[in-house]
C-alpha cells in the first residue's frame, strides 16, 4: 500500500509533468507542422491529462487500505505512466526522424531525458514501471539519432542507452533503499508494539497480582509497585512515588498510623541486613489493625531488591485455630490429653525433691449415656459444655481441667500439700456436678464419680498417675456412683485380676468350660418342687468352679453374656423337657441381653428346638433390666409374655425396688431377695418388708419367692409370712442336669406316697 501511494503522492510533479508533455507536445506540433507529430501530441496531452485526474481520483477515494483496490490503482497508474513514456519516446523519434530543426531535436529529447531522469526518483517504489518507462520514454529517441546517421548522433544515442542503464541501476538501488526503510520503519513499529503489549502485560499482572509488590533500585529508592502493596501495608498512594527512599518509606509508614515504629524499625532493620547480606530476607509484621503481613525480599543480581507482601491474616487465624485444636477440646474449650500430658510433666518435673504434691482427678459422669441417648446429641453436647465450665468453675488458676473425649473429664491438681486437699476438690467437684443442669429446656440431674491418683505416692509419670487414677475411678463406680475413690496398690492387683479373668473367660467360652445346674424351687404349701432355676457353672482349669457373680459382671462387659445366656437358655430348655410336666424351668436373663434385639426370638427358636411348652419356661430379670426404661424393655417383655413365658422379678429389694414397677411391667412372680430372709428371725423390719411383699403378691395375683431359706425357721417364718414359693439350700443345692433329675424322680415318689 505505500509503495503505491509512492506512486501517486507526489501530485505537483505528475501535473507539471503533463503540463510540460502539453507544452513541448503544443511547441513540436506548431513548428514541424508534421500531422504524426500533432497527432502524438494530442495524444500526449490526453494521457497526461487523463493521469492528473486519476491522481486526483486516488486522493479522494474511499476506499484507502484495501489490498485489491491498491492494485486496481496500480494497474491504472502503470497503464498512465507506461502510455506517457511510450508517447515521449515516439514524440523523440517522429522528431528527429520527420524533421531537421535542431531546437525541436533538443527540446523534445530534452524534455524525454529530463522526463526519464524524473522517473528514476518517482517511481522506484515500482522498479518495473521506472525501468518501462525510462526504456519507453529514452530508447526510441536513442533508435531515431542512431537510424539520423552522423557520429555526433550516434555517440548520443550510446550516451543516451548508457544513461538508461545507469537510471535503471540508480532505480532499483533507491528501491532498496525505498524497501528498506519501509521495513525498518515497520519493524521498529512492530517491536515498539511489542514493547507497548509487553508493558501492558506488566502492568496488568502487577495489578493484579494478589500480592503487593516493590522494587527497589542499587541505591535503595523506590522504582516499581502496585496498587495491592498500597492495599496490603495501608500506605497512602499520595506519599508513596518513585524515587522514595526506604528511609522514607519508613517514616510514610509510621505515620500511616497502620505500623507502630517498633514494627517498622525491626522489619526495615532486618530486611536491610539480609539484604546486606544477600540474602533472601523473610519476615512478618503485625498491623495496628490487627492484621499480619508477610514481607519477603529478594535481591537482584544487577543490584537493589524486590519484596513481596502479602496479607496472612486469613492463614495466620487458619493456623491459630488448628493449633489451637491441636491442644484444647473444640466443644468445651479445655485442655485435650496432649495439652494436660504436658502440663503434667512439666509440674511432675517441679514437683521432684519439694513437699509438693499433686493429684489427677478423673471424672465420670453417672447418666450422661443415658442423656445423650434419649435426649440427643445437642442437649449431650450441651450438658458437656455446662459440666466444663463447672469444673472450671470450682478449680484453681494453677489446675488444668482437660477432658478426653466422651464424658471423661480430668483434672491436675497442682500444687497441692497433703491427699486431703485432693478429697477436698473431688468432694467440691461431686457437689458442683450433683446439681441439677438446665439444658435447652432439659432440667437434667447426672451426678459424677470420680478417681484420684497422687504424685509421688501413686506414680511419677502422666500414664501412670492416669491409669491408677482411673482404676480408682473403677472402684468408686462399683462402689455405687456419686462418689470419689483415692488410689490404692490393692486396685491395681484387682485390675489384672480381672483383666486376667476376662481372657480367660474367653478361652473358656470357646473351650466348652461351662455347666449348667440346676436348684429346686419349691412350694411352701407343701414343700413340693413346683421348677427348677438354671443357674451357670465355670469349672476353670486350674482355679477350679468360679462363682457367677464373678465372672458374669465381666461377660456382661465384654459382651459374651449374650452368646453365654442363649448357650444356657437352649440347654436349660433340653433339660427340662427330661422333667415331670408341669415342672417349670427358671432362666436367668441379664440387663445386656434384653439390649439385645434378638431376644425374643432365642427365646423362640429355644422352645422351638426343645419343644418345651412356653407355660413351663419362667424368665428371671433383675432390676437393672427396668431401670433401663426403654420402650424396648417394655416391649420385649410383652412380646415374651404373648409367646406365654411367665417373668419373675428376681433380686427383689436389692435395689431401687420401685413398686410402680409392679404395675408397668407384666411379672408373675417377685423373689425376694436372701438378705431379708437372713435376717427375718431378729429383724422385725426385714419380716416386715416379707410380710408386705407378701400380701401385694397376694393382692397382684403374683407368686411371691423368697430366695436363700437355709433353716426350717426360716422356712415357717416367711411360710407363715403369707410366701407362696422358697429357694435354699434347705430344699436343695444346685446341681448337675443328672442330680436334679435324681431329686425331682424322688419328688414324684415323695408326692406319690403321700397321695
Ligand atoms: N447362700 C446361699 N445361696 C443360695 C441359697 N440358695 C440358692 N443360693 C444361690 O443364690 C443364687 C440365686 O440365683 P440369683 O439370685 O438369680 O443370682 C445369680 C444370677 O443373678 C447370676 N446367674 C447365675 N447363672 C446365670 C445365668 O445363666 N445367666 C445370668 N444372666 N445370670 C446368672 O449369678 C447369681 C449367682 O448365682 P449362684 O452363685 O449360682 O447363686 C445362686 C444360688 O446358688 C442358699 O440357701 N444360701
Amino acid at each position: 500500500m505505500a509503495l503505491v501511494d509512492s506512486l501517486y503522492a507526489p501530485f505537483a510533479s505528475l501535473v507539471v509533468g503533463a503540463v510540460a508533455g502539453g507544452l513541448v507536445g503544443a511547441m513540436a506540433s506548431y513548428q514541424s507542422r508534421d500531422p504524426w507529430l500533432t497527432a502524438c501530441s494530442a495524444a500526449i496531452f490526453l494521457v497526461g491529462l487523463a493521469r492528473v485526474l486519476s491522481a486526483l481520483a486516488y486522493r479522494r477515494r474511499r476506499d484507502p487500505g484495501l489490498v485489491e483496490t491498491a492494485h486496481r490503482w496500480e494497474r491504472v497508474y502503470e497503464l498512465g505512466a507506461w502510455s506517457y513514456s511510450g508517447l515521449l519516446g515516439l514524440q523523440c523519434l517522429l522528431a528527429v526522424m520527420r524533421t531537421n530543426d535542431p531546437a525541436l531535436h533538443l527540446v523534445v529529447s530534452t524534455l524525454s531525458v529530463g522526463y526519464a531522469a524524473g522517473i528514476t526518483g518517482r517511481n522506484a517504489g515500482r522498479p518495473y514501471i521506472a525501468v518501462a518507462q525510462l526504456t519507453l520514454a529514452a530508447v526510441p529517441l536513442s533508435i531515431g539519432l542512431y537510424l539520423n546517421g552522423g557520429t555526433m548522433q550516434a555517440t548520443l544515442a550510446t550516451v543516451l542507452l548508457m544513461f538508461v542503464y545507469a537510471m535503471i541501476d540508480i532505480t532499483l538501488s533507491i528501491r532498496d533503499i525505498i524497501v528498506q526503510a519501509l521495513v525498518t520503519t515497520r519493524d521498529k513499529a512492530e517491536l515498539a508494539g511489542r514493547y507497548r503489549e509487553q508493558a501492558n502485560r506488566f502492568d496488568a499482572a502487577l495489578t493484579n497480582m494478589s500480592h503487593g509488590l516493590c522494587m527497589f533500585d542499587r541505591d535503595g529508592s523506590l522504582v516499581v509497585w502496585n496498587e495491592r502493596f498500597l492495599e496490603v501495608t495501608g500506605l497512602p498512594a499520595g506519599l508513596v512515588r518513585a524515587g522514595v527512599s526506604t528511609h522514607e518509606l519508613m517514616q510514610i509508614a509510621i505515620r500511616s498510623g497502620h505500623h507502630s515504629h517498633a514494627v517498622v524499625r525491626r522489619v526495615f532493620g532486618k530486611l536491610a541486613r539480609e539484604a546486606a547480606g544477600g540474602h533472601v530476607g523473610q519476615t512478618e509484621a503485625r498491623l495496628t489493625d490487627g492484621r499480619t503481613i508477610s514481607l519477603s525480599q529478594r535481591a537482584m543480581p544487577e543490584g537493589g531488591s524486590v519484596v513481596i507482601f502479602e496479607d496472612i491474616t486469613a492463614r495466620k487465624e487458619a493456623e491459630r485455630i488448628v493449633a489451637r485444636m491441636a491442644r484444647y477440646d473444640e466443644l468445651t474449650g479445655l485442655a485435650n490429653r496432649r495439652t494436660f500430658h504436658q502440663h503434667t510433666d512439666s509440674a511432675l518435673a517441679r514437683l521432684r525433691g519439694g513437699a509438693d504434691r499433686l493429684a489427677v482427678h478423673w471424672i465420670d459422669l453417672d447418666r450422661f449415656k443415658s442423656v445423650n441417648d434419649t435426649l440427643g446429641h445437642p442437649v449431650g453436647d450441651g450438658l458437656l459444655r455446662a459440666v466444663a465450665d463447672r469444673l472450671r468453675a470450682a478449680v484453681r488458676d494453677t489446675d488444668v481441667v482437660a477432658r478426653f473425649g466422651g464424658d471423661e473429664f480430668v483434672i491436675m491438681q497442682y500444687p497441692i500439700r497433703r491427699g486431703e486437699d485432693a478429697s477436698r476438690l473431688a468432694r467440691r467437684l461431686m457437689e458442683a456436678l450433683s446439681a441439677p443442669f438446665q439444658i435447652e429446656g432439659h432440667h437434667l440431674e447426672i451426678g459424677a464419680s470420680a478417681g484420684i491418683a497422687i504424685a509421688p505416692r501413686d506414680g511419677m509419670d502422666g500414664d501412670r498417675l492416669l491409669k491408677n487414677a482411673d482404676l480408682a475411678l473403677y472402684r468408686a463406680k462399683a462402689d455405687g456412683r456419686g462418689a470419689y475413690r483415692l488410689f490404692e496398690p490393692s486396685m491395681d492387683a484387682g485390675a489384672q485380676a480381672r483383666r486376667a479373668l476376662e481372657l480367660d473367660l474367653r478361652h473358656a467360652w470357646e473351650r466348652g468350660e461351662f455347666e449348667v445346674h440346676y436348684q429346686p424351687l419349691v412350694e411352701l404349701s407343701n414343700r413340693r418342687i413346683a421348677g427348677c432355676e438354671a443357674l451357670v457353672r465355670w469349672r476353670h482349669p486350674s482355679r477350679g468352679w468360679i462363682s457367677p457373680l464373678e465372672f458374669i459382671p465381666v461377660a456382661e462387659e465384654t459382651g459374651l453374656i449374650v452368646s453365654l445366656g442363649e448357650w444356657v437358655l437352649n440347654q436349660a430348655c433340653v433339660e427340662a423337657t427330661a422333667w415331670p410336666k408341669g415342672t417349670r424351668l427358671a432362666v436367668n436373663l441379664s440387663p445386656v441381653q434384653f439390649k439385645s434385639r434378638s431376644l425374643g426370638s432365642s427365646v423362640v427358636t429355644a422352645l422351638a428346638k426343645s419343644g418345651l411348652p412356653a407355660s413351663r419356661l419362667e424368665l428371671e430379670v433383675t432390676e437393672m433390666v427396668l431401670l433401663q426404661d426403654s420402650d424396648l424393655t417394655l416391649a420385649t417383655m410383652t412380646q415374651l409374655r404373648q409367646l406365654g413365658v411367665r417373668l419373675s422379678l428376681d433380686d427383689f429389694g436389692t435395689g431401687y425396688s420401685s413398686l410402680s414397677y409392679l404395675r408397668k411391667y407384666p411379672f408373675e412372680k417377685i423373689k425376694i431377695d436372701s438378705s431379708f430372709v437372713k435376717d427375718i428371725g431378729h429383724d422385725a423390719g426385714s419380716a416386715a418388708i416379707v410380710r408386705a411383699v407378701a400380701s401385694l403378691g397376694r393382692d397382684l395375683g403374683m407368686s411371691i419367692l423368697v430366695e436363700g431359706i437355709e433353716t426350717t425357721e426360716q422356712f415357717e417364718r416367711v411360710k407363715a409370712e403369707g410366701c407362696t414359693e422358697g429357694q435354699g439350700y434347705l430344699f436343695g443345692r444346685p446341681v448337675p442336669s443328672h442330680e436334679i433329675r435324681e431329686v425331682l424322680r424322688g419328688d414324684a415318689q415323695r408326692a406319690k406316697l403321700v397321695a
